[in-house]
């Protein structure tokens, strides 16, 4: 078991409670303008980015690809993208750059990640957190260079356990594929910022992912 199961945390006391399970009901979403007033100078901010490329292989000839994502198993156990706690004083977007590059050693001499990217943010006011959201989308054979690249990360061991694509296809039981990845346990707001990306990049429908939120194990 943990070798640190007394309930204390070391270094890791003053941000661990950010990782804390939240209920949806705890955030709601604020216009990325609205975060840079002056009511939220003291909220700890953090940005994370969903990486991807559309393709329209079929895997094993049978299920559509749709697009690679690239998500990330964290130290935690929870599943979440590359991105991080944006330091005091630091503009956001130069912060979601700087951990990119820890985390999945992001080529920044070929992508950045810029206001355009912006998604999506939200406010958790119990936490005093905010979290924003970005996505870029890229030609696959990068995709599959930073995946390569990620290997040599700095934060590749600790932070990072490693990166993983989704499977977004759902296979002849139902489950198995997209409705399976979903039954893991994902960090922050990043399960719903996953699916509010892939339906606005038409990577899936509405109904599609309705249909994998509801499926079961059979
Ligand atoms: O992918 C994510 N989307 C939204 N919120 C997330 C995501 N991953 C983590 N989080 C939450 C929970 C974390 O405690 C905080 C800070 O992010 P984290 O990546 O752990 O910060 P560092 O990389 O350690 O700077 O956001
Ligand atoms: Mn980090
Ligand atoms: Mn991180
Ligand atoms: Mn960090």
């Amino acid at each position: 078991m943990s070798n640190i199961d007394d309930g204390s945390w070391g270094h890791l006391a003053d941000t661990e409670h950010f990782g804390r399970k939240t209920s949806s009901s705890d955030v709601r979403v604020i216009s990325y303008n609205e975060t840079t007033h002056p009511k939220y100078v003291n909220y700890t901010k953090a940005g994370h980015c969903m990486i991807y490329s559309k393709q329209n292989e079929k895997m094993f000839g049978l299920y559509d690809t749709r697009a690679a994502v690239l998500m990330q198993m964290r130290f935690d156990g929870y599943i979440g993208f590359p991105g991080g706690l944006i330091d005091d004083g630091e503009n956001t977007v130069s912060g979601v750059n700087r951990e990119l590059v820890e985390e999945i050693n992001f080529d920044l001499e070929k992508f950045t990640i810029k206001e355009e990217h912006h998604v999506i943010s939200h406010v958790n006011e119990k936490l005093k957190l905010i979290l924003h959201f970005f996505a870029i989308e890229v030609p696959l054979q990068d995709f599959e260079e930073m995946e390569k690249k990620s290997l040599s990360a700095h934060d590749y061991g600790n932070e990072v356990m490693g990166i993983v694509r989704i499977p977004l296809y759902t296979m002849g039981d139902g489950f198995r594929g997209f409705p399976a990845f979903l039954t893991n346990a994902f960090a922050g707001n990043s399960r719903e910022q996953l699916l509010q990306s892939l339906i606005q990049r038409q990577i899936m429908t509405k109904e599609e992912i309705e249909r994998a939120l509801e499926a079961k194990a059979i």
